[in-house]
């Protein structure tokens, strides 16, 4: 089940983003909007640490520290930088992390098995898929938490994430088929607004035009599903007038394949994020 937003129930909670790029900062965004709780960053490349001190220089509640500093101090610890960089930012931490702390990692493919050997004993281990809209608030993330996570830190955690959007939690092996739909999804409808706005602009529609119509079909067609809780197909139905134009649309859509195109995709993807 997915869950509401909560208030900042973590707000007394100190937590660590490890790798602040493209998704870390879109995490830590979402957590300093509102300019309260703790947030320790780390960040490996010197020069976006550098950009990130600058950025949150007046947020009293953000630092930049290093990587055992953060560990020492934080009771929940994000980590999301690249997979093949996560083991050794595990061993790092290691020997700094308290026990009764939470490591949520947010990496492509690393397993609870992965992180049960890498964590020391005492320390919450949940396996989690967040994706880019957590920016604005508008996220999702898969989580999967360890067999021996108590329900309290389940819902720290998804309490600490409310500000970057939902939470849901699937088993572990659900994870692949998550990030098909959800980690790695923001992507496919940035595509098809790509595709239509290039098509507009071929049909004589300024550049901006083009993007202000088409991102505003995106969002209006993606809040009509997440409020209404109607099928994708009905929705698409009432659109769709007998001989009318939708109908053009979607019979070249179909012609060209594209459901084919989306269930292999959806299937190349979860073979990648298993
Ligand atoms: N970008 C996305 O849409 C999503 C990404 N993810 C996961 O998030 C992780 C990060 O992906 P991106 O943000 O796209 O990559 P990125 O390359 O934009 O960010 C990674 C950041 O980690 C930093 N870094 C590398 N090693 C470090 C270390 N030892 N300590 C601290 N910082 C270090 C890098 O300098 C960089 O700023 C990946 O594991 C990816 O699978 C998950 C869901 C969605
Ligand atoms: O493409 C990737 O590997 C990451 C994980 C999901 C979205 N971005």
């Amino acid at each position: 089940m997915t869950t509401p937003h909560h208030p900042r129930a973590g707000a007394e909670m100190t937590t660590a983003i490890y790798g602040v790029g493209a998704m870390g900062g879109a995490i830590l965004e979402a957590l300093t909007a509102d300019g309260e709780g703790e947030v320790l960053a780390v960040e490996g490349a010197a020069e976006r640490a550098e950009s990130l001190r600058r950025q949150y220089a007046d947020r009293a509640g953000v630092e930049v520290v290093d990587a055992t500093t953060a560990a020492s101090r934080a009771d929940v610890h994000l980590v999301v930088v690249k997979p093949y960089s996560v083991a050794g930012l595990l061993a790092q931490l290691a020997p700094s992390l308290r026990p009764g702390s939470i490591v949520l990692c947010l990496a492509l493919g690393v397993s609870l098995a992965d992180l049960a050997e890498a964590l020391p004993d005492g320390v919450a281990a949940i396996r989690g898929m967040p994706n880019t809209p957590a920016r604005v608030g508008q996220g999702m993330t898969v989580l999967s938490p360890a067999d021996d996570v108590t329900d309290e830190q389940l819902q720290q955690v998804r309490d600490l994430l409310a500000p970057t959007g939902e939470t849901i939690v699937l088993p572990e092996s659900q994870q692949g088929v998550a990030t098909a739909l959800s980690g790695s999804a923001p992507a496919y409808f940035y595509l098809v607004v790509e595709a239509m706005v290039d098509a507009g602009v071929a049909r004589g529609l300024t550049r901006s035009d083009a993007l202000a119509l088409a991102g505003q079909a995106a969002r209006g067609a993606g809040a009509m599903l997440v409020e209404t809780g109607e099928e994708a197909a009905l929705l698409r139905a009432a659109v769709t007038s007998p001989g009318g134009s939708t109908a053009a649309a979607l019979a070249r859509l179909e012609a060209h394949a594209v459901r084919h195109a989306f269930a292999d995709a959806v299937d190349a993807c979860t073979d990648r994020a298993s």
